[in-house]
This record gives structure tokens, C-alpha cells and sequence, in this order.
């Protein structure tokens, strides 16, 4: 028995690299049965059959998994991000940042079409990018469009790591990753229109190297609408809201209405962005009101 990691698959195949070959391999239809399909990205033990041919006996233990695109043990997240065109949404950004905490995926912040701010909205754009990186979050604001600076930074994050990228339509997503993969020479404006097709598309899905790491050569969108984590929890996916909480004045303050709330005095003080709180607060009444058979 062997052992690799799925690289692509395509119509039913899985190619399975090890350290130094690729096999072409189907899954067992014990598979099919338990209602298990292997992602790219799992790490497999495979039956070798013929010279590079197999057949994939067990998908060992996921560390995390997204349904589009899906591909399984993700390291982190390029959050494509437009500065304008379409009109920044910190709302937008949050919600995509705690959908990935709760994956355990770390989020890399690319501002995109920064080139197209004037003077004084690429000054306050920045003011929120400094606070994102505050929080910390890796954060990336090009001067200039997908500058040399800009990408070497984004690829010096890749190394040693399994990515995707992630953003609204229209944020940029392709570009970024012909930026980064010209191999690939994505249409711009065509990914969107191909995820939204339905999920019964087949579609392939691999994973180039880049510069030592991994990338998903298919852009996605995170469930964050379909949060199905309690409203209690909420408040552990901001880094900052977790950290301030150990001086709030309750255990399990949840900064709403409690006296006392670190949380709210680092708002009150601007140590912690409005925008985030009140994304937070948004989100909560959302996640709390919530019907009941929306959970999971
Ligand atoms: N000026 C400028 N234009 C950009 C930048 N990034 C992307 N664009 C343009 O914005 C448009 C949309 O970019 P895409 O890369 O297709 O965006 P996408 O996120 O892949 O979009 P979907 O496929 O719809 O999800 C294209 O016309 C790009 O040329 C940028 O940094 N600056
Ligand atoms: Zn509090």
C-alpha cells in the first residue's frame, strides 16, 4: 500500500502524487456506498495496480474541506478584495474572515484595484487595511496594481502551504491568479459564471505548485451564509474580540448588553474597528434569529 496526495481530479480519476510519481486511480466503490467522495487535497493510501495506476483504499483524516471548490485540508485563504468596483464591503470581508476561522484556514487580505482610488479613498482604504493588519491578519495593499512587490510578498506566504482564493465576483479573482499561475490564462469574469452553472458540473479541480505551495487553480466562495454555529461561539472567531474578552468583567460575555465589557471599551477607545463591532453585532442578531431548521 502507498501513500499521496490527490493533486486533480477529473470525471472520476484521481491523481494521486508521491514523492517522486503521479497514479491515476479511481476510488473503491465501498466509497460511493458510505457516501465519501475523495477531494483534492486528501491525503490517501492507494493500491498500486498497474505502473501508475490504483485505486484509493482510505482517505485519512481531514484537517478541514470546502464544497466549491471542493478541495480538502486548505492552509490558508488569498481573500481577494476589492478597494472599488465593486465598492468595498467590510461586512462582506468580516463574514468571509470568520466563515474561514471557523475552517481553521488562515485568511491572506489582496486588496485589489487599489490603482483606481483617488487620493483621499486609497487614504482611508488604508487606514483599513492597517487595521486589519492590526488584528493581525496578513494584509496585502499594493501601491500598485499586482505590483512585483506585491506578488512576491503574496508568494513568499505560499511556501509550504495548501491555498485557495476566494472573493466576490468581479474582485478580481482570475487575474490574481494568472498573476501568480500564468500557465493557467484564465478569462477574467468567467469563473463566477462557471461556479454559478449548478453543482452537478463536473468540473476539474487541481492544485498547481507555486513557489514551494499549493494553490487551487479554482477560485470559491465560503459558505458564510449559511453560518451554523451558535451565536455564543460568534465572538471567538474575531481574534481580537477573543483576546480583549479575558478582561471583560463576565466569563462568557458575549459584549452585547453586559456592564463592564473589555470588548466595548476597546471600541469606545478605538483599539478595536466599529466596522468589526458592529459586523459583529449584525451577524449575531442574524445567527440568533435565525429559524431553527436553518442550523445545519
Ligand atoms: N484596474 C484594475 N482592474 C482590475 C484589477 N483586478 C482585476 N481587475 C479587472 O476587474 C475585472 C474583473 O476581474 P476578474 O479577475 O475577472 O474577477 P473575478 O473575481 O475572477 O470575477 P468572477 O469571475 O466574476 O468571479 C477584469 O476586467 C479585470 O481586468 C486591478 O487590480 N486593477
Ligand atoms: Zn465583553
Amino acid at each position: 500500500m502507498a501513500k499521496g496526495k490527490i493533486y486533480q481530479s477529473l470525471a472520476g480519476f484521481y491523481d494521486v502524487h508521491t514523492e517522486n510519481q503521479v497514479y491515476r486511480t479511481r476510488a473503491r466503490g465501498n466509497f460511493r456506498k458510505r457516501k465519501i467522495t475523495p477531494l483534492v487535497g486528501d491525503d490517501v493510501e492507494f493500491q498500486i495496480e498497474d505502473d501508475n495506476q490504483g485505486y484509493i483504499l482510505e482517505i485519512l483524516p481531514r484537517k478541514n474541506s470546502l464544497v466549491r471548490p471542493p478541495v480538502a485540508n486548505i492552509d490558508q485563504a488569498i481573500v481577494t478584495t476589492a478597494a472599488t468596483q465593486p465598492v468595498f464591503s467590510s461586512n462582506l470581508l468580516d463574514r468571509q474572515l470568520i466563515a474561514l476561522e471557523i475552517s481553521n484556514i488562515k485568511p491572506i487580505i489582496y486588496f485589489t484595484k487599489t490603482d483606481l482610488l483617488d487620493r483621499a479613498h486609497r487614504q482611508q482604504l488604508q487606514e483599513i487595511a492597517a487595521g486589519y493588519a492590526a488584528i493581525p491578519y496578513e494584509v496585502i495593499f499594493p501601491e500598485k496594481a499586482f505590483s512585483e512587490t506585491a506578488l512576491t510578498q503574496l508568494r513568499k506566504l505560499f511556501s509550504g502551504k495548501e491555498n485557495v482564493i476566494m472573493g466576490q465576483t468581479g474582485a478580481g479573482k482570475s487575474t490574481l491568479l494568472n498573476h501568480l499561475a500564468p500557465q493557467l490564462n484564465l478569462k477574467t469574469g468567467e469563473i463566477s459564471a462557471a461556479l454559478n452553472r449548478g453543482r452537478h458540473t463536473t468540473r476539474r479541480v487541481a492544485l498547481l505548485a507555486v513557489n514551494d505551495g499549493l494553490i487551487a487553480d479554482t477560485p470559491g466562495f465560503s459558505s458564510y451564509d449559511t453560518l451554523a454555529i451558535n451565536f455564543r461561539e460568534l465572538a471567538a472567531y474575531f481574534p481580537e474580540f477573543k483576546r480583549a474578552s479575558v478582561k471583560c468583567r463576565f466569563r462568557g460575555c458575549l459584549h452585547v448588553n453586559e456592564p463592564d465589557c473589555e470588548v466595548k471599551r476597546q471600541v469606545e477607545s478605538g483599539k478595536i474597528m466599529k466596522s468589526r463591532y458592529e459586523n459583529y453585532l449584525q451577524l449575531y442578531t442574524d445567527i440568533k434569529n435565525r429559524k431553527p431548521n436553518y442550523k445545519k
